[in-house]
């Protein structure tokens, strides 16, 4: 089978996007992982499957496959990403846009200026539903969040847990260019006490308004840029005092825009989303 394909990214988070709405795809975990493969297939941290919602006046679905081939629940920067393709590629002509994911409906809206700007919903904060077993487990309090103490590789480190429809744990750190993200990245990402396994962020404050952030993310290792991991940096950083909304966070890949009024509250994302170049892929000759 041929398989077409667009190549894009959001500020350097790449992806494989493929329009399922004019192709039928239906691929095992293996098939994916070997599209995202950057020497045997075509190379992505994700791949993004844009299709026909069945839901009353929901215009999308829209499916996340890490680069590890398993299906996931949500992907700030891809929903950027699929916002430019299916606006670029006549599927709608809207511009606020109704989007069902694993986790729920997100609303992303294309700006007059080109920007993208997603509401990505509540973020869950119930140690449970992240979901995160905390039991047996004493949380610190730093302002309204609980830190939880896990030990990494034999040191005592503090989380913040929050869910963005993905699992995140989110650490502060002195400089992120020299903490420890590929060593203790691995073991965070599946210490036990994330049954779903987690995205494990970096964050160093800069200041109250901007942070630097790395993400070793869950499926795809360390990422250039993580959105749902941006979002739950900076809700981790509010709910513990550290830092004010609107918060620019600076990526190894570009900057994201979060801005977060508190509880009850959706969070929101913006970003850039390019095209890098269209394909098709022969899905016989991927090795898997
Ligand atoms: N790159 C993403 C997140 C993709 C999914 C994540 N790796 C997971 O497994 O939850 C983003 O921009 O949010």
């Amino acid at each position: 089978m041929k398989l077409k394909f667009t190549k894009m990214h959001g500020a350097g988070n790449d992806f494989v996007v493929i329009d399922a709405v004019n192709q039928h795809i239906n691929f095992t975990p293996a098939q994916w992982k070997a599209l995202g493969d950057r020497r045997f297939g075509i190379g992505a941290d994700q791949m993004l499957v844009v299709e026909k919602s069945h839901t009353d006046g929901v215009d999308f679905r829209y499916r996340i496959y890490n680069a590890d081939g398993g299906e996931v629940e949500q992907c700030g920067n891809g929903s950027r990403a699929f916002v430019k393709f299916v606006v670029d590629k006549g599927l709608t002509t809207k511009r606020a846009i109704k989007v069902e994911t694993m986790c729920g409906i997100i609303e992303p809206v294309l700006e007059s200026d080109g920007s993208i700007t997603v509401d990505m919903g509540l973020a869950i904060l119930a140690p449970d539903q992240v979901p995160f077993d905390s039991s047996q487990l004493s949380g610190e309090i730093q302002g309204a969040d609980t830190l939880w103490p896990l030990e990494i590789h034999g040191r005592r480190t503090l989380f913040s847990v929050v869910s963005m429809g993905n699992p995140h744990a989110v650490q502060v750190v002195d400089d992120v260019d020299t903490a420890p993200v590929l060593i203790d990245g691995p073991a965070i990402e599946h210490h036990p006490r994330f049954p779903k396994r987690v995205n494990a962020g970096f964050m160093q404050i800069v200041d109250r308004h901007q942070i630097k952030l790395r993400v070793f993310e869950r499926g795809a290792g360390e990422t250039l840029a993580c959105g749902t991991g941006a979002c739950a940096a900076v809700v981790a950083g509010i709910r513990r005092g550290l830092l004010d909304t609107p918060v620019k966070v600076d990526t190894r890949g570009g900057q994201l825009s979060i801005a977060w009024e508190g509880n009850g509250n959706a969070v929101k994302l913006s970003g850039p989303a390019v095209t890098v170049f269209e394909g098709e892929i022969d899905m016989d000759n991927l090795t898997n």
